[in-house]
This record gives C-alpha cells, sequence and structure tokens, in this order.
C-alpha cells in the first residue's frame, strides 16, 4: 500500500523515530551506571553495543541538529544538550514561557549522580543557564552567557520532580541578567542562580546588515 506523505513527512517520522532512540539511550545509561550483571554479560552487551554504534555510524552527520522551526512553527534544537528530544545527554528539559519567565518540570536521573544520593552541582548549573538564557531570549534580547553565578543550598534530589524558573531582572545595552531557581514542588529554593547574558557584537552586526 502507498500512502501519500506530506512534504518533509518522512523527515519529520525519522525525526520522531530518532527521540525514541535518544529516549532508549537515557534508559541504557542509566541500566549502565545501576547494572549489578557480572563481567561475562557486560562484555556481551558491550560487544552488542558496538555493533549498534557501527551501524549508526554508517550513516553519521558532521554535527548534531541545529536549531530550526519545526513544520508547526515552533522553535526547536533537537541536538542540543539541554534541551534536544535527540541528543540522549539532554534530560530533555521542556521549557514552558510563562507571564513571569521560563519554567521547567524537571526529573532527574541516576546518570546525573555527583555527592551520593543527589545531583551533581555542575549539571544543576547547566540546567539553570540555560533556562536563564531561555527567559533572556524569550524577552527578545537573546545573548551568550557570560557570567553564571550559582548558590547551591540544598542537595538536588533525582527520581522526584523539582521545578526550574527564570526570570529577566534588568537590561543595560547587549547585556541582560537573569535569575533563576531549581526548587521542589513546595517552593523550597534548593539552587539559585545569577546570570548576565551578552547579546554577541556580531550578531549586532549581522541583524543590521
Ligand atoms: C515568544 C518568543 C519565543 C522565542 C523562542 C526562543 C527560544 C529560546 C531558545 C533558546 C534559548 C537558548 C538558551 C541558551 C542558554 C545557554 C547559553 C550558553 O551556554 S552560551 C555558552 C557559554 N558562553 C560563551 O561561550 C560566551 C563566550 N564569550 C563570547 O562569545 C563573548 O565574549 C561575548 C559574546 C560574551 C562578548 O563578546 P562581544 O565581542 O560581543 O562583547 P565585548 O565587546 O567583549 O563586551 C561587551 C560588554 O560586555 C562585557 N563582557 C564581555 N564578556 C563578559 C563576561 N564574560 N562577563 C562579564 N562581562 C563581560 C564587556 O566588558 C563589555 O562591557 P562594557 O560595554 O565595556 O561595559
Amino acid at each position: 500500500m502507498t500512502m501519500d506523505l506530506a512534504p518533509g513527512h518522512d523527515e519529520e517520522t525519522r525525526l520522531a523515530a530518532l527521540a525514541v532512540l535518544a529516549q532508549q539511550v537515557r534508559e541504557l545509561m542509566d541500566a549502565v551506571v545501576l547494572t549489578e550483571a557480572d563481567e561475562d554479560e557486560v562484555t556481551s552487551v558491550t560487544a552488542e553495543l558496538v555493533a549498534l554504534t557501527e551501524r549508526l555510524n554508517d550513516a553519521r552527520r558532521e554535527r548534531p541538529l541545529m536549531p530550526e522551526f519545526a513544520p508547526d512553527g515552533t522553535f526547536r534544537h533537537l541536538g542540543n544538550a539541554v534541551t534536544g528530544a535527540c541528543n540522549p545527554h539532554a534530560l530533555p528539559l521542556v521549557i514552558e514561557h510563562t507571564p513571569e519567565g521560563s519554567q521547567a518540570d524537571l526529573e532527574f536521573r541516576p546518570t546525573h549522580e555527583g555527592p551520593p544520593n543527589s545531583v551533581h552541582g555542575g549539571v544543576s548549573a547547566m540546567i539553570l543557564d540555560h533556562l536563564l538564557g531561555h527567559a533572556v531570549a524569550t524577552s527578545g534580547r537573546a545573548g551568550m552567557t557570560g557570567t553564571l553565578t550559582i548558590r547551591y543550598r540544598q542537595p538536588v534530589p533525582y527520581g522526584r520532580p523539582v521545578v526550574g524558573t527564570a526570570a529577566t531582572t534588568r537590561a543595560e545595552g547587549r547585556k541582560t541578567w537573569a535569575d533563576g531557581t531549581i526548587s521542589l514542588p513546595d517552593g523550597t529554593p534548593l539552587v539559585e542562580a545569577t546570570g548576565l547574558f551578552i547579546t554577541p557584537s556580531l550578531w549586532v552586526e549581522a541583524a543590521s546588515d
């Protein structure tokens, strides 16, 4: 049977399949950090993974998927380390644009372990960097992180829901400041961040060309 496919349908279907693969790889990574399998089983699984890696590398891109607008007009960056549905490194973070700024429901995974039973501080900083950057971008003043200051108030648990929020606080020329937190659902702050984002002079020049 043949189907009448809309333009781009094949690629969207392929990307959806790739997102499912990326999610399976996240499950695989958790399985690797938690497994108690014996050496023979670990060696056997590794051999299968080598074969799977070679199959994917038979059709390899030069670099991860770029930011773009999806067919429905929404912005997406499927290859991003924080938000990319097709990047197993990403949670992925799904960010909502709220009247106050940016917000995301999060659940960290065993692969994010830093101190025993809690999330690595660098991972929390990475998530806050992105959330702050998103708040800045949605305020119409997109920029690169210049500075990021983090205050770790309480350990962040994994395997439990937490909430990330961010909002811009002030702007001056090409500089925009934003604050954000990772909190428990009851509002208890765990990590606080303040960042300075700078719109690169190159972007300003490119926009005025
Ligand atoms: C409803 C609307 C929907 C819209 C949807 C939107 C969706 C949003 C989507 C997606 C969100 C994305 C979120 C991303 C979040 C993650 C961001 C990252 O992780 S970025 C990677 C890490 N950061 C870097 O790699 C930067 C590396 N540095 C640079 O590229 C440059 O140094 C840069 C751009 C920061 C500045 O370069 P220059 O040449 O443009 O600017 P100069 O002239 O050097 O400085 C201008 C002013 O800024 C100060 N400055 C420069 N760098 C600074 C710094 N690092 N710290 C403090 N001040 C700095 C300078 O002292 C100067 O200040 P004086 O004007 O004199 O007061």
